[in-house]
C-alpha cells in the first residue's frame, strides 16, 4: 500500500534544469515529495542525482526552474535552507575535522537548527545515542573510521532538526548488520515525522524503506511510482540494471 498517498506536498520542483558549460546534467524535471514519505532516487552514475540535491540544499543556486518548500519558493544559501528545515548528507562525509563528534553536532544544532546551546546539548546527546556514536562523542571527527564518519554525517544532518532530510548514498560499504541498523534508524527518523529523500545504489536498503521511487537517467525522469512497479519498468531494467527488456 502506498503510504502518505494523500498527504500534502512538502517539496515541489517544476522545470528544474542545470548545465555545467555545454554539459546538460538536469533537464526539465518535475517532481514532488509528500509530507511524511520516503522517496528513493535511483539512476546510473552521472544521472544528475547529487546535482538535484545540490539544487534543493542551495549548494548550487544558479539553475532553471523553481523549487517550492511548504508552498514557498526556496532561495538563499545552504544555512538559510537548513534553518527552513532542509537537512542533507554528502556522499563524501564532510565533518569539521578540528572538532569532536559532539562539537560537530552542536554546531549543526545551533547554527543550522537555530537552537540555544542548552537546547542543543540534550538534543545532540539523543542523536549521538540513536546514531550509535555516544562512544565517539569526544573523538576528533577527522580521526573517525569511515563507518563512524558516515554516522556522523547523518547525525549532523539530524542535529539541525530537519523536516526534509536528503540522504546521499549513505549505505555503501556497510556490512549486512550495519545496513540493517541503518535501515532501522531511517525508519525511526521517518516514524518521528521527518520526510526523507534517499539517493541510494544499495537497492535492498532502499527497498526496505522507500514508499516511492523516482529513476533518473541523463538528467531526466524515466520512471516514478511504487517500488515494485518501478523496478519492473522496462526502461528502468534496460537503463539502470543493464537488462534487455
Ligand atoms: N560542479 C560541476 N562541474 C562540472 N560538472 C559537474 C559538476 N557537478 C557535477 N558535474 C557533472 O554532472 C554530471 C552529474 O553528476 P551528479 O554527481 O549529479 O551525478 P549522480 O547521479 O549523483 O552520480 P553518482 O551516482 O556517480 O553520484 C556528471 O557528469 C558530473 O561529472
Amino acid at each position: 500500500m502506498e503510504r502518505n498517498g494523500d498527504s500534502a506536498p512538502l517539496l515541489v520542483a517544476r522545470g528544474l534544469g542545470k548545465s555545467f558549460g555545454a554539459v546538460r546534467v538536469l533537464h526539465d524535471l518535475d517532481f514532488e515529495v509528500r509530507q511524511g514519505e520516503v522517496l528513493g532516487i535511483l539512476g546510473p552514475n552521472g544521472a544528475g542525482k547529487t546535482t538535484l540535491f545540490n539544487l534543493v540544499s542551495g549548494d548550487i543556486r544558479d539553475h532553471a526552474g523553481e523549487i517550492r518548500f511548504r508552498g514557498r519558493p526556496l532561495a538563499g544559501p545552504p544555512f538559510r535552507r537548513a534553518r527552513a528545515g532542509i537537512g542533507r548528507t554528502y556522499q563524501i562525509p564532510r565533518p569539521y575535522a578540528g572538532m569532536t563528534t559532539f562539537e560537530n553536532l552542536l554546531v549543526a544544532a545551533t547554527f543550522g537548527g537555530g537552537m540555544t546551546e542548552a537546547q542543543a546539548y540534550d538534543h545532540c546527546a539523543r542523536i549521538l545515542e540513536d546514531c550509535e556514536l555516544s562512544p565517539r562523542a569526544n573523538t576528533e571527527a577527522g580521526s573517525l573510521t569511515l563507518l563512524d564518519r558516515k554516522r556522523l554525517e547523518l547525525a549532523r544532518a539530524l542535529a539541525s532538526k530537519p523536516d526534509l532530510l536528503l540522504l546521499d548514498e549513505i549505505a555503501g560499504g556497510l556490512t549486512d548488520d550495519e545496513g540493517k541498523a541503518l535501515v532501522a534508524l531511517i525508519r525511526r527518523i521517518r516514524d518521528g515525522g521527518t520526510t526523507i529523500v534517499w539517493i541510494e545504489h544499495v537497492l535492498h536498503a532502499l527497498f526496505a524503506v522507500a514508499d516511492r521511487l523516482m529513476v533518473l537517467n541523463f538528467g531526466e525522469k524515466i520512471a516514478e511510482g511504487l517500488p515494485a512497479a518501478v523496478i519492473e519498468d522496462p526502461d528502468v531494467k534496460r537503463v539502470y540494471m543493464g537488462v534487455e527488456a
